[in-house]
């Protein structure tokens, strides 16, 4: 059994495999670090080799069959066993998250609580119709759909909410009688071992659910290219989402791919200026903007611009930047030593390129912050369309401020992009709230509402080079994670 204990030394994190953790065969590790306080190693994760994933992959192989026998309300129950859990270590978990990838622990604890009521609405879904009886011509027949199981399910998952996004790629797996095989990101391999206590101790039978930790071009792209593993279901990076993508269609497995966002937020004439920034410093620098839902270009009308960009640095500059387990705390640090390269990158690019920082974009002055992963807010202004901060996906706590004329610029700015994950408009007008509603290219359309933050009942992904255009979460997981099959009945 694995167990992460904050004030020991570092964690050693194991596979979970056929309802054992079993360290990695080879005996190799690698740490997961604390991005607050650099060279604090939280746990030493297995660095898995592919003896390992063969092993996960036949285990759950071998533990299906009586799996997908069960009821679907059989299976709730181990979901609900594994929802009570996860809520009663909520701060254990959450203080798990803060320490590897930085969030708040008021967001790590938000975020645990929002896997348990995902693994509950699932649940629940074990007891809810998988199938439509449809009128045949033949008048002696019975005709209606049903759902199978696609089998073993792959699960990629990345550090940015290392609870959330694989229980929701997990609990619908498993609700429609798939057994699973998760590679979670090492960066937060301590917190992916407490989830997995969890479906351990709801007793979930041996090989149901198993973790494999490892280097993600050898564990993830050994996921993507397994004959044994029948889908794959990843969230991450869009270059490697495509790798994972050809791979699992080079064999004809199913896939489904979650990646990266540029998403707008337009600040029409007519907003509420104040809740406009509100929702922009929310949508844009919760979670340090590591989210693939997070404002970063931030498209505000000519007659408003100056006032909303005064109102807007004077709260981001009052954002108190430091250690997420610090209740003062409202912006941690970057995940990881890569990411802060890759945010420190772009803010760099950003002035090269002619646009005007206006504050943050370096490391806070607070000496307290040298030995960690810290980036203070940065506001641009003066921003083009071309320039690479207003395309490329940045990941981190960067504002892009992009004056328009009116509101159809405004819309063909946000549109300007490859991706297409949520966009926000904030109106009092219904006209222009209708306008942006059916012209918007983007999976989640938000009026007077953040750009990040999703609801686990509702469908969830991106348009363009967002997604592989198919739907998450809510009553649409149940497209990917099951094959319909239409049945014809006579006597
Ligand atoms: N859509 C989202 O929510 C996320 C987007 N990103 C974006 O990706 C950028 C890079 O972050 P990373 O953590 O490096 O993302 P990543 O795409 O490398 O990692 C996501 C997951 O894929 C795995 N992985 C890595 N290489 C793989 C491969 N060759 N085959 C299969 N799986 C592989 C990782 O181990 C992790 O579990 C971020 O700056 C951000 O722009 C990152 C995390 C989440
Ligand atoms: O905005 C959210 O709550 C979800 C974001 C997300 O799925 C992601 O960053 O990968």
């Amino acid at each position: 059994m694995t167990a992460v204990h904050e004030n020991q030394d570092a964690v050693t994190i194991d596979n979970y495999i056929g309802g054992d953790w079993r360290a990695p065969a080879a005996g190799e590790r690698m740490p997961s670090l604390n991005p607050a306080k650099r060279g604090e190693v939280v746990g030493m994760a297995a660095a898995s080799d592919l003896t390992d994933l063969d092993e996960a992959v036949k285990a759950a192989d071998a533990a299906l069959r009586a799996w997908r026998k069960l009821t679907g309300a059989q299976r709730g129950a181990l979901l609900f066993k594994a929802a009570d859990l996860l809520e009663s270590r909520m701060e254990t978990v959450g203080r798990a998250m803060t320490r590897e990838m930085g969030k708040t622990l008021g967001e790590a604890k938000g975020e645990t609580a929002r896997g348990a009521a995902i693994l509950r609405y699932y649940a629940g879904e074990g007891m809810r119709p998988i199938g439509d009886v449809i009128p045949s011509t033949d008048a002696e027949a019975l005709m209606f759909t049903t759902r199978a199981p696609l089998g073993v399910v792959g699960v990629i998952s990345p550090w940015n909410f290392p609870v959330a996004i694989p229980v929701w790629k997990m609990a619908p797996a498993l609700i429609y009688g798939n057994t699973v095989v998760w590679k979670p990101a090492v960066e937060t391999a301590a917190t992916a071992a407490l989830v997995m206590q969890c479906f351990h101790d709801a007793g979930f039978s041996a090989g149901v659910v198993n973790m494999v930790l490892g280097d993600g071009a050898v564990i993830g792209q050994g996921i993507a290219a397994h004959p044994g593993i029948h889908a794959v279901t990843f969230t991450g990076s869009n270059r490697v989402g495509k790798q994972v993508g050809q791979a699992a269609l080079a064999r004809g497995a199913k896939y489904q791919l979650e990646m990266g966002g540029k998403n707008p937020i337009i600040v029409a004439a007519d907003a509420d200026l104040d809740l406009a920034v509100d929702a922009t410093i929310s949508g844009g620098l919760r979670s340090t903007g590591q989210k693939c839902t997070a404002t970063s270009r931030v498209i505000v009308l000519s007659g408003v611009y100056e006032t909303f960009r005064e109102k807007l640095l004077a709260k981001v500059k009052a954002l108190r930047v430091g250690d997420g387990l610090d209740a003062e705390t409202w912006l941690g640090p970057c995940a990881s030593a890569k990411q802060y390269e890759t945010v420190m990158r772009y803010i760099n690019k950003g002035i090269e390129e002619g646009a005007e920082l206006l504050t943050g974009g370096k490391q806070p002055d607070d000496p307290a912050l040298s030995e960690g992963y810290f980036v203070a807010p940065a506001v641009f202004d003066k921003v083009t369309p071309t320039m690479t901060i207003a395309r490329e996906e940045i990941f981190g706590p960067v504002l892009a401020l992009i004056e328009a004329r009116d509101m159809a610029e405004a819309i063909a700015l946000a549109n300007d992009t490859e991706y297409g994950l949520s966009a926000s408009l904030y109106t009092r007008d219904l006209g222009s709230a209708l306008s942006f509603i059916q012209e918007t290219d983007a999976g989640l359309v938000r009026v007077n509402a953040e750009t990040a933050g999703v609801e686990l009942q509702a469908p969830f992904g991106g348009m363009k080079g967002s997604s592989s255009h198919s739907r998450e979460q809510g009553q649409a997981a149940i497209e990917f994670y099951t094959s319909v099959k239409t049945v014809f009945m006579k006597p």
